[in-house]
């Protein structure tokens, strides 16, 4: 039974070079439970240790290097034969020291896809593999209108060459509709534009779902995803987010198996003028919660990415601003 099995609570390190995209991943000690399989580096948060100082602690300990950068990011459990390990992912970005195997453990810096060509991954280690190839920009679209299209068309191809990967096709307030051929055919473009620069799509859920296969997934807006009652696309070959304003929103991105979360609006925007913004403090609060990567929309730019980042943001998500 579930509850006669030991809850461990454990910190674990993102160590990642922004330069290469690769992240630190080591194989677990001979005589250690699950030995041999690789991992993120980390341990056991002990009593009355915070998350930092345990993670500060544990990459000392196994890599011998002194950390001075780094943000919370996803925070999930896991439940395995014998123990539900609660794992709280940070991303690491600053250190001194070079990793340095501390318990004969093997060491390789891998890119997040390439990470399967080592060995045999814990398990609880895949979803953070997948959500590191998520970037940290997301550019919503805003067109408006048909005589915009040449316009916004320019504008992608700018934040496509200034290495903008991950764009959201949303026309809440296309003049002829949501499902109009004129819509389709842009987001034909766009979709062309995009894979070209590698960067991938989705298609806002107010747009019908026939074209969210032709992208490389969906943004459910959060009504769609209380109405979903599976995950509309397989995990496999498309992405599914969710956008969220709440807890109970993120709790239901994860019931879905969403990829990632939208949660806002963080600061105030022109876009919403008559709703509050939730600023930082309940964003934290509401991400730590998702189990999922979350970003942070309402007010962004390439300004606040830091600190979104430090209130547990993935990244953040904008129509301009971003690069
Ligand atoms: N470090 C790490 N542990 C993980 C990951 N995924 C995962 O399920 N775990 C689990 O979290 C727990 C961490 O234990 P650990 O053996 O690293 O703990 P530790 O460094 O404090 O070692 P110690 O107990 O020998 O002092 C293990 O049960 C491990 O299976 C991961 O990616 N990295
Ligand atoms: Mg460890």
């Amino acid at each position: 039974m579930s509850e006669a099995k030991p809850y461990i609570k454990v910190v674990v390190g993102a160590i990642l070079n922004q330069q290469t995209g690769e992240v630190l991943l080591g194989q677990r000690p001979k005589g250690k439970p699950w030995e041999d399989w690789w991992e993120f580096p980390g341990g056991k948060i002990e009593s009355g240790e915070t998350e930092k100082q345990a993670l500060v602690r544990e990459l000392k300990e196994e890599l011998g290097i002194d950390v001075h950068t780094c943000t919370p990011w996803v925070t999930f459990t896991y439940e395995y034969p014998k123990t539900v390990v609660n794992l709280a992912f940070w991303r690491v970005t600053g250190w001194t020291g070079t990793p340095t195997s501390l318990e004969e453990q093997r060491l390789a810096w891998t890119t997040p896809a390439g990470a399967a060509e080592l060995g045999e991954l814990l398990p609880a280690s895949l979803p953070p593999l997948r959500w590191l190839t998520l970037p940290e920009h997301y550019a919503l679209s805003a067109i408006g209108s048909p005589e915009n299209i040449e316009s916004w068309l320019a504008t992608l191809q700018q934040q496509l060459d200034n290495g903008i990967r991950l764009v959201q096709l949303r026309e809440p307030a296309w003049p002829d509709g949501t499902a109009a051929a004129s819509l389709k055919a842009v987001f034909g473009q766009a979709i062309e534009i995009c894979h070209a620069a590698g960067a991938r799509v989705l298609i806002n859920s107010v747009h019908p779902k026939a074209w969210w296969k032709q992208a490389d997934g969906v943004q459910l807006r959060a009504q769609d995803a209380l109405l979903a009652e599976a995950r509309p696309l397989p995990q496999d070959n498309y992405l599914v987010a969710v956008s969220a304003h709440n807890t109970a929103d993120v709790l239901y991105a994860q019931v879905l198996g969403a990829d990632f979360v939208v949660l806002g609006h963080v600061l105030d925007t022109p876009s919403h003028p008559d709703q509050a913004a939730l600023g930082w403090e309940a964003f934290a609060a509401i991400a730590h919660e998702a189990g999922l990567p979350v970003y942070a929309i309402g007010g962004q730019s390439a300004a606040t990415l830091a600190t979104a980042q430090e209130h547990g943001a993935h990244g953040i998500a904008a129509i301009r601003g971003l690069a």
